[in-house]
């Protein structure tokens, strides 16, 4: 791949197995990927027609990558990058600690501790009313920096913090860049061999030993945690079964561990039946599964617009990539901020059920941001921030 200095055209997607690394566009595309799984659909004609163009203009084997938003009727902020490859990954350098402490020049929550911990009071009360059982409600941290990001040394400490994630770098519209590092797999397709590793259910990292296992098993032992992963079980055998001939789900999850939390995970692995479909149809059928928005998730999604004073955009849609044999990996898009400039904004969220507390809910949150927090050399706990804008919740959605 030619070097190129042009930032705002650099994409990225590493697994655990392999690094993608991109760079110019050839083609982008919107098309908003709403039922994005109908092959004949606008959304699959728009990517089948610009690989196709692709091809003719002299690429041999185009792919797609980049990311799709929580809500698909949105634009999607997706590529044909002119060149990229594929790279083994590479042993981490050693932290040198260099640039790691970003200057913080003011933080804003969106919203407040207190609106959200209301907001998770008012889901429970819908819970009463309504037939959610769960809803995944998020808060968003605006940074203010006193100096500019260095993206490519950012994505070397969130690679350092889970190397087991999925690590992507993606140029939007608005001129901002997409950067994180999600440990939730939406969807693998190579030939027709699936895989799905959600997650749902969590737990902060302890720094003693034995208080950090302890805070594993009791994870482990939560019956409140395995409702909640259930639920994103259930829905993705519902989705994927009649997609397959064969499907695997493990009968409890296990547990997985970032730098910053304890996770349930279930590794789902199948086979697809119709070898046609592709990873990108798969994975929009997936979407949104209810680690991200809720269940059921049409009722879910409506208590979360609701409640929820910030649109989500990229946040907790899907980022990846798929070729035009149909392979691919998207990953969900959490543990992740937007950067522009001096200006952050992060992410992160709770799914909430009739026995969660708004307290653990917020520390949870507290927790996740923790990931993009310490890849800027910030801590959570010494951010003094104001709200801009709170929204009363109080209706109830049925
Ligand atoms: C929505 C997020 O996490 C999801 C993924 C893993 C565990 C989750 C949980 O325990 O609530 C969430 O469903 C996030 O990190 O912003």
């Amino acid at each position: 791949m030619p070097r190129t200095h042009d930032d705002a055209t650099r994409l990225q997607f590493v697994s655990p197995e392999r690094g993608l690394h991109a760079s110019g566009v050839m083609a982008r595309i919107t098309a908003p990927a709403w039922e994005g799984w109908q092959p004949d659909g606008d959304f699959q004609h728009a990517i089948r027609s610009t690989m196709e163009l692709a091809q003719q203009a002299g690429q041999q084997a185009p792919i797609v990558m980049g990311a799709i938003p929580f809500d698909t009727r949105q634009p999607s902020c997706l590529y044909v990058p002119r060149h990229y490859e594929w790279r083994e990954p590479t042993p981490l350098p050693a932290d040198t600690g260099d640039n790691a402490s970003a200057s913080l020049a003011e933080a804003s929550d969106i919203p407040q501790e207190a609106a959200f911990k209301q907001a998770v009071r008012q889901a429970i009360a819908n819970f009463q009313h309504s037939d959610i059982r769960k809803a995944v409600l998020s808060r968003i941290l605006e940074l203010r920096l006193s100096n500019a990001v260095n993206i490519d040394q950012l994505l070397m400490r969130l690679r350092r913090q889970n190397p087991g994630g999925y690590q992507f770098r993606v140029p939007m519209a608005d001129g901002a860049t997409l950067v994180g590092v999600s440990p939730e797999l939406l969807l693998r397709k190579e030939g027709t061999a699936i895989r799905s590793n959600p997650l749902a259910g969590s737990a902060k990292r302890q720094a003693d030993d034995e208080q950090d296992r302890a805070m594993a098993e009791r994870l482990l032992a939560s019956a409140k945690d395995h409702h909640e992963h259930r639920l994103v079980i259930e829905e993705i055998r519902q989705v994927l079964g009649p997609c397959c001939t064969s499907l695997d789900i493990p009968e409890s999850p296990s547990l997985i561990g970032t730098s910053a939390l304890w996770h349930l995970s279930s590794n789902l692995e199948g086979r697809i039946a119709d070898p046609a479909t592709t990873a990108l149809q798969l994975a929009c059928r997936l979407h949104p599964t209810p680690a991200v928005c809720g269940y059921p998730t049409e009722s879910a999604r409506k208590l979360i617009d609701l409640v929820e004073p910030f649109d989500r955009g990229l946040f907790t849609g899907m980022v990846g990539w798929c070729d035009a044999e149909g392979n691919g990996e998207w990953a969900v898009t959490i543990r992740c901020g937007s950067i522009k400039h001096d200006t952050i904004r992060l992410f992160a969220g709770a799914g909430i059920v009739e026995a969660s507390q708004p307290d653990a809910e917020w520390a949870e949150i507290q927790a996740k941001l923790g990931t993009m927090l310490n890849a800027f050399g910030l801590d959570a706990s010494q951010l003094a921030t104001h709200s801009w804008c709170d929204r009363p919740a109080d209706e109830v959605v049925s």
